[in-house]
C-alpha cells in the first residue's frame, strides 16, 4: 500500500486517536482477564487437587467469576466503542468520497465505467466492516500476544523453547498467507468489476436488450465473465483453505509437542501438572490470533484494495470549489480562444477553434455532421470539458475562475439525452435552482409548455416520475428540462436538440418561447429543426471540430446551400466542402465581426 494513497486515511483516522486508545486500554484489560483461566485451571490442580483445599476452591471459584463478569462488562463496552469509531468513519469518508466525485471534472467520471464509481462506495462499506468487525479486534489483540508468551515463560519455562519455534512458525504462515492471499483478491476484484460493468450496462440498456433480443448476443459474454468470476473465486477460496488448513495442523503438531515435551519434563519433575495444562490453555490464546490472521487476509486484502482505490480517487484533480473572484451577473458575451480540446491523447481534436465570439441578444444555431463536434463544444463553453489549450470568456472572465454551481447558474443546459432523477417533477425542475420559489418552478413549466400536462396529473407537481423519469415520455421529459434550465432565469441557454422529441405544436412553441428568451439573452442551440433555424440570428458550422463557417444565419446559410436560407432546411447541412460555394473566406477573415454576434478568428477551418 502506497503512503500517498493510505495518507488520506490518516487524516480521517487521526481525530479517532483517542477512542483508539480507550480500545486499546480495553483489549489490554480483556487480554490480562484472558490470563485469569489458565492461572485458576493451574491453581485447581496443583492447590486444590490433592490437597483437599475446599476453601481455596471457593475462593478461587469467587475471584475467577468477578473476573469474568468483569471482563463481560469491558468486551461490551469494547464493542460499543469499536461501533462508534466506525460509525464516525463511515459518515467521514463516505462524506469525503460524495464531495469529491462531485467535484471531479466531467472527463474523470467520463472515463472510468459507472460500475467502478458504485464500487466505491462499497468500499466504504468495507473499510468500515474492516474497522468494527472482527478483524479489528483480532488486530487490536495481536500486540498482546506477548503478554502471554511472557506468562508461559514464567510458568513453563522448561515449555519456552518448544513455543518460540511454534510461534515464529506460525509467524511465516500468516506472512505467506498473506501476500498470496493479496493477489488471488486482487485478481478476483478484478473480474468481479468487469463482471458487474457489464451487468450495470445490460440493465441500463434494459429495454433495447429486450427489443432486439440482444440477450443471445449477451448470454456468451456474460457467462465468459461470470465463469472468469467464479474461477478467481474459486482460486482464491483454494488459497486460503491451503494457509487456513496448514493453520490448522500447526495448531495440533503444537498442542501434540507441548504435551510431549511436557510430559517428558513432568517425569523429570520439572514442570508441574498445573503448569502443563495451563500453558495448553494459554498455547491457544497466543496461536489463536496468529492463526486467525491466515483466515482474516481476505478482509484484510479487500481492506487495502478499497483504501488504495479511494486513495487514487482522493488523489484525482477536482474542479474548483471556491470561486477566484465574486462577480455580478454576466450579460452572457461568450468567447472562445484559441481552443483545442481531444478526448484522449490519441485521438484527434474533437474541437480546435482560434477565435469565436457569440453576444448575447440573439439565437446561435450550431450545425455540423453527426460527430462534427456540436455537443463537445456546448460542454466547453458550460465548462464540464476543460480545453488542452485556449479558454472560453464570460463577460470577458476566464470560466476556469469560477465553481461549477455559479457557473450552472448562469448557464442554463438542456442536454441531448435529458437526464431526470426518481423524484417528483417539482424536484426535478427545482434542480435546476435550488430555493427557488414555487411561482418561478410554475412560470418555467409553463414557457417549458409542461404545465398543463403536469396539472392534469392527480398529483401534479409531485407525481414521482420513476427512476430517470421513466415514466415519462421522451418530449415530456425534454420539456421538463427544457423547464430546469430555465430556472433561476439563466443569462446564457444552451440547448442541444432541444425539439428533438418534440411534437409539431411543441416545438413551434419552444419556438416562440426561445424567440422571447433570444431577444435578452445568449441562446445556443445545436438544432437541424427547420422550425427553429429561421429565428436564428447566427449559424457556427462545425466540421470534425473546426469552425467550417460561421456568421449571419440568412447569408451563412445561402453561401452553404446555395440559395437563400431555406424555411425548412435538410436535416443535415452539407459538408461545408461539398457544398456549391463553400464559404472558407468568411471564416479566414482575422477576429472581423461577421454581423449579428457572432464574430470568429483565423483558423479552425478544415
Ligand atoms: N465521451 C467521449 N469519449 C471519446 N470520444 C468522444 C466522446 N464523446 C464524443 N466523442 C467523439 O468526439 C467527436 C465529437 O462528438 P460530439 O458528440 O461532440 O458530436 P456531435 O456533433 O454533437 O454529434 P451528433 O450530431 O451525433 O450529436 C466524435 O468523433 C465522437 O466520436
Amino acid at each position: 500500500m502506497s503512503t500517498e494513497k493510505t495518507s488520506w486515511l490518516k487524516t480521517v483516522i487521526e481525530p479517532l486517536r483517542p477512542v483508539m486508545r480507550e480500545l486499546l486500554a480495553a483489549s489490554l484489560f480483556i487480554n490480562l482477564m484472558a490470563l485469569a483461566v489458565p492461572i485458576f485451571v493451574m491453581q485447581v490442580y496443583d492447590r486444590v487437587i490433592g490437597h483437599n483445599g475446599t476453601a481455596t476452591l471457593k475462593g478461587l471459584v469467587i475471584g475467577v467469576g468477578v473476573l469474568m463478569a468483569f471482563d463481560w462488562i469491558i468486551r461490551t463496552s469494547r464493542g460499543r466503542i469499536m461501533q462508534t469509531a466506525a460509525l464516525r468513519i463511515d459518515v467521514e469518508i463516505g462524506t469525503k468520497l460524495f464531495d469529491k466525485i462531485m467535484h471531479l471534472p466531467l472527463r474523470t467520471l467520463e472515463s472510468r465505467p459507472a460500475s467502478f464509481w458504485q464500487t466505491l462506495f462499497r468500499d466504504v462499506d468495507s473499510i468500515r466492516n474492516t474497522v468494527s468487525g472482527s478483524t479489528a479486534v483480532l488486530l487490536t489483540d495481536l500486540p498482546f500476544v506477548l503478554i502471554f508468551l511472557g506468562v508461559i515463560f514464567i510458568i513453563g519455562r522448561p515449555l519456552a523453547l518448544v513455543f518460540v519455534v511454534l510461534f515464529v512458525a506460525f509467524l511465516v504462515l500468516a506472512w505467506r498467507s498473506g501476500g498470496a492471499m493479496k493477489e488471488s483478491t486482487g485478481k478476483e476484484k478484478n473480474v468481479q468489476q468487469a463482471r458487474d460493468g457489464l451487468v450495470a450496462e445490460i440493465i441500463a440498456g434494459r429495454a433495447t436488450v429486450k427489443a432486439v433480443a440482444l440477450d443471445r448476443a449477451i448470454r456468451p459474454i456474460w457467462e465468459e465473465k461470470q465463469a472468469g468470476a467464479i474461477e478467481q473465486s474459486i482460486q482464491r477460496g483454494a488459497v486460503n483453505d491451503e494457509y487456513v488448513n496448514l493453520g490448522q495442523m500447526l495448531t495440533m503438531l503444537g498442542s501434540v509437542a507441548l504435551t510431549t515435551v511436557g510430559a517428558v519434563f513432568i517425569m523429570d519433575h520439572d514442570l508441574t501438572m498445573g503448569a502443563l495444562v495451563a500453558c495448553n490453555m494459554l498455547s491457544s490464546r497466543l496461536y489463536g490470533p496468529i492463526n486467525q490472521l491466515v483466515g482474516a487476509w481476505k478482509s484484510f486484502s479487500s481492506f487495502r484494495q478499497s483504501v488504495d482505490r479511494l486513495g487514487e480517487v482522493f488523489a484525482e484533480s477536482e474542479e474548483r470549489r471556491h470561486s477566484a473572484i465574486e462577480r455580478e451577473r454576466p450579460s452572457g458575451l461568450i468567447t472562445l480562444e484559441d481552443i483545442s480540446f481531444a478526448y484522449d491523447q490519441k485521438s484527434q481534436a474533437a474541437a480546435s477553434i482560434d477565435r469565436l465570439e457569440i453576444h448575447p441578444g440573439g439565437i446561435t444555431a450550431v450545425l455540423g455532421r453527426n460527430g462534427s463536434g456540436k455537443t463537445t463544444l456546448l460542454k466547453i463553453i458550460l465548462g464540464l470539458y476543460h480545453p488542452a489549450k485556449g479558454r472560453v470568456l464570460l463577460d470577458g472572465a476566464d470560466i476556469a475562475q469560477f465553481t461549477r454551481a455559479e457557473l450552472a447558474g448562469w448557464m442554463g443546459y438542456v442536454p441531448q439525452e435529458c437526464v431526470l432523477f426518481n423524484a417528483s417533477i417539482r424536484d426535478n425542475i427545482v434542480y435546476g435552482a435550488p430555493g427557488a420559489s414555487d411561482e418561478d418552478i410554475l412560470e418555467a413549466a409553463k414557457v417549458a409548455g409542461v404545465h398543463q400536462y403536469i396539472i392534469d396529473l392527480p398529483d401534479g407537481y409531485g407525481t414521482s416520475i420513476g427512476e430517470a423519469g421513466s415514466r415519462l415520455s421522451a418530449g415530456q421529459r425534454q420539456r421538463i428540462a427544457i423547464a430546469r434550465a430555465l430556472l433561476g432565469n439563466p443569462p446564457v441557454l444552451l440547448l442541444d436538440e432541444p425539439s428533438a422529441s418534440l411534437d409539431r405544436q411543441a416545438e413551434e412553441d419552444l419556438r416562440t418561447t426561445l424567440a422571447e428568451l433570444g431577444k435578452t439573452r445568449t441562446v445556443i442551440i445545436v438544432t437541424h429543426s427547420p422550425v427553429l433555424l429561421p429565428i436564428c440570428r447566427d449559424v457556427v458550422v462545425l466540421d470534425k471540430g473546426c469552425v467550417a463557417a460561421a456568421g449571419p444565419a440568412a447569408e451563412t446559410l445561402q453561401r452553404l446551400f446555395g440559395a437563400r436560407p431555406p424555411q425548412q432546411p435538410p436535416a443535415q447541412p452539407p459538408h461545408p466542402q461539398s457544398a456549391p460555394q463553400p464559404a472558407p473566406h468568411v471564416v479566414s477573415q482575422p477576429a472581423a465581426p461577421l454581423g449579428g454576434g457572432v464574430r470568429i478568428g483565423v483558423g479552425g477551418v478544415s
